[in-house]
């Protein structure tokens, strides 16, 4: 790693008391380490907005430079300017801005922010530069995109608003983010894109959250997933050599840093890590 590559974490707000314990366990065992920030989601896998402002809390009480995601779709501006003013009044400088995840089963959106490029330029024109913005990037194309062009205008409308950076859909085709990346950059643009990696823990989960979000997992590579079946320990043997031989490979070609979606779990980060040599 370069001393400019920046290690940076993200969690989900936990939906019970059993849960919490796993989630501050995870972050004290990964925070020790001293990523750059962490982030933390909203409204992902059922959380809420509570959810999100209790874990943000706890992040920033263990000394974290902590930036929430803010989800735009179904929000009013009003309430999204509410919200911004609590995060600023307790100290929060850096904001994933967002679209969300559609409720499935809806056709149009309700809200007056339908896009996260109305909504990065909300956050300007009210707050300006007090927030540092990331937004999100999909190198692998977002499943609702008219078409691969289209989805890089929409990319790049967000970065005019005012993003400072990008996070990626994770990916297991290094190619993809690279391709990403040359693209972008002939467009004039060079924020930091920075690969977000997801751990391989759980076969059925991962081809299940893939299927959601447009993530290919290559047949090669599902296929010596599946053959593991039961056999757990070997799958996450194997999935933290092959999520750290990419992350390798993505720092060694210049990628700026590695935000990781930790799922509130620390072995399986930091098993990657370990193989990455970067603690
Ligand atoms: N780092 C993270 O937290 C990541 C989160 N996600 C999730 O993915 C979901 C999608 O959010 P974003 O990427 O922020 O949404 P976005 O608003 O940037 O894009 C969503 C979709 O709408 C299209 N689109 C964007 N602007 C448009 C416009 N003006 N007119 C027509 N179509 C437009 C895009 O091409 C894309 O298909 C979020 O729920 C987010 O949580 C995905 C990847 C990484
Ligand atoms: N479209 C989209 N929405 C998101 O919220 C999102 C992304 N993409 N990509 C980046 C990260 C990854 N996120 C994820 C990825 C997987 C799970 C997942 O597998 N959840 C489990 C439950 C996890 C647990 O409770 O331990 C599940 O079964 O859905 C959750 C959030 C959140 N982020």
């Amino acid at each position: 790693m370069s001393l400019t590559q920046t290690i940076s974490l993200e969690f989900f707000p936990p939906r019970e008391e059993s849960a919490r314990l796993k989630l501050e366990e995870a972050a004290r065992r990964l925070v020790a380490h001293r990523p750059a920030y962490v982030s933390v989601t909203y409204g992902a896998g059922g959380s809420t907005r509570a959810g999100t402002a209790d874990t943000v809390k706890f992040m920033q009480s263990l000394g974290c430079d902590t930036a929430p995601h803010l989800s735009c779709i179904g929000s009013s501006r009003a309430e999204l300017v509410e919200i911004l003013e609590g995060y600023r009044a307790q100290g929060i400088r850096r904001i994933v801005a967002l679209r969300g995840d559609l409720p499935s089963g809806m056709g149009r959106h309700p809200g007056e922010v339908h896009y996260a490029d109305e909504l990065v330029s909300l956050i300007r024109e009210h707050f300006g530069d007090v927030f540092h913005i990331e937004v999100a990037a999909y190198p692998e194309v977002h499943p609702q995109a008219g078409s691969a062009s289209k989805d890089l205008d929409h990319f790049i409308g967000k970065v005019k608003a005012g993003a400072n950076g990008a996070i990626t859909q994770y990916f297991f085709n290094v190619d993809a983010y690279f391709d990403f990346v040359e693209r972008v950059q002939g467009r004039g643009i060079d924020i930091p894109i920075v690969p977000g990696i997801m751990p391989i823990t759980n076969y059925k989960q991962l081809a299940r959250f893939s299927n959601m979000c447009g993530a290919e997992i290559p047949r090669w590579l599902e296929a010596r997933l599946v053959d593991f079946g039961d056999d757990m320990a070997s799958l996450r043997e194997f999935g933290a050599d092959f999520v750290a031989g990419m992350a390798q490979r993505l720092l060694d070609q210049g990628a700026p840093g590695l935000h990781f979606y930790t799922l509130n779990n620390a072995k399986a980060t930091l098993a990657v890590w370990q193989r990455l040599n970067v603690a």
